[in-house]
């Protein structure tokens, strides 16, 4: 059996440190199991993604692994990074070690919770799993990705309003970053005006009309873990799409409960749903937008969405 080298990116941060005893553990076993290392804390926001970029894999006789302990936003720093890394002619597999708050992608793949559990299990893993990651393409052919979901109108106005809130540190201290979102999905939901869209999929161009939320999604989850698109799935090779157009609240609440409990709302009058691909999906005018959780700004949108593949270890 080829022996393992883990480069090791840890995130201590995440999920209000719970990413410290993780790593801690993590690092424990691998010592004590003589496993060869390299372990990389982030420092700094973002500073995942240049971590990755600088991976040199030596051409020896090790399976070279690049180890992630995390939440989404650590996995999603790290995968932009290696697919950006110049030193590497084919992708190195990504191992995640899922420690954030919502963990919304190791949800959507059924990842084992307990750290060392999970461990052993990408250490009997032989093959990589080609995994499915969003691509977002602008008019400038500029690319982003997704692990998770990538949304306009409410949940982006949510996101932008909740990252600008002063309870927001405070309640995150106390473990309540959820109390925060949900305070904020309210006044997204006072603030939020209608727009139109119009995408075009297997040549076929959609309009629709009245709309407050879009969301594309590479695995079923958001928001730490509301099944908001039940059938998405990372091996598939399609996208999933959910629009659905403003109704009151009093509509809107029973809608949420089906979405928790059974996934019905899918079936929903005011609820469009597609599978595809690709989408090309403008927008009538500017609306807010995010991308794995990360502000995309207040923009009119026309953009590709479409699918590339990353190997992951388990
Ligand atoms: N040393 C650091 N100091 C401050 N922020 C950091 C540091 N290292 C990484 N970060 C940032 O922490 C943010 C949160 O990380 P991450 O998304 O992995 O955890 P989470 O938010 O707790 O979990 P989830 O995304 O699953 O809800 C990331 O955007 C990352 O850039």
């Amino acid at each position: 059996m080829v022996p393992y080298y883990f480069h090791v990116i840890a995130n201590e941060t995440a999920g209000s440190f719970q990413g410290k005893k993780t790593t801690q553990r993590i690092i424990a076993y691998l010592t004590a199991k003589g496993s060869a290392f390299h372990l990389e804390k982030t420092q700094y926001p973002k500073h995942a993604t240049l971590l990755a970029q600088k991976i040199k894999p030596l051409k020896d006789a090790y399976q070279h692994i690049v180890l992630v302990i995390g939440g989404d936003g650590t996995l999603h720093q790290v995968i932009k990074g290696l697919l950006e890394n110049k030193y590497t002619p084919s992708p190195i597999p990504i191992g995640y070690i899922p420690s954030g708050t919502g963990n919304d992608f190791s949800r959507g793949v059924n990842l084992v919770k307990d750290p060392i559990e999970n461990m052993k299990l990408i250490e009997n893993t032989r093959q990589a799993r080609e995994l499915d990651v969003g691509v977002m393409t602008d008019p400038q052919a500029k690319t982003s990705i997704f692990i998770n979901n990538l949304g306009i109108g409410i949940d982006a106005r949510t996101v932008f309003l909740t990252n600008r809130s002063k309870a927001k540190a405070f309640l995150s201290h106390l473990k309540m970053g959820s109390m925060s979102y949900l305070a904020n999905l309210l006044k997204a939901y006072r603030q939020q005006k209608t727009f139109n869209i119009t995408f075009r999929q297997n040549n076929k161009t959609y309009a629709f009309d009245n709309i407050f939320l879009v969301t594309f999604g590479n695995e079923p989850y958001f928001g730490g873990g509301v099944p908001i698109l039940p059938n998405a799935n990372v091996t598939n090779h399609l996208i999933d799409l959910i629009l659905v157009e403003k109704m009151s609240f009093a509509k809107l609440v029973p809608l949420f409960y089906k979405m928790l409990t059974d996934g019905s709302h899918l079936k929903n009058e005011r609820v469009h749903y597609f599978q595809s691909a690709s989408f090309h999906l403008k927008t009538d005018r500017q609306e807010y937008g995010q991308i794995d959780g990360e502000e995309l700004g207040f923009q009119q949108f026309d953009y590709k969405i479409s699918l590339t593949q990353y190997p992951f270890w388990f």
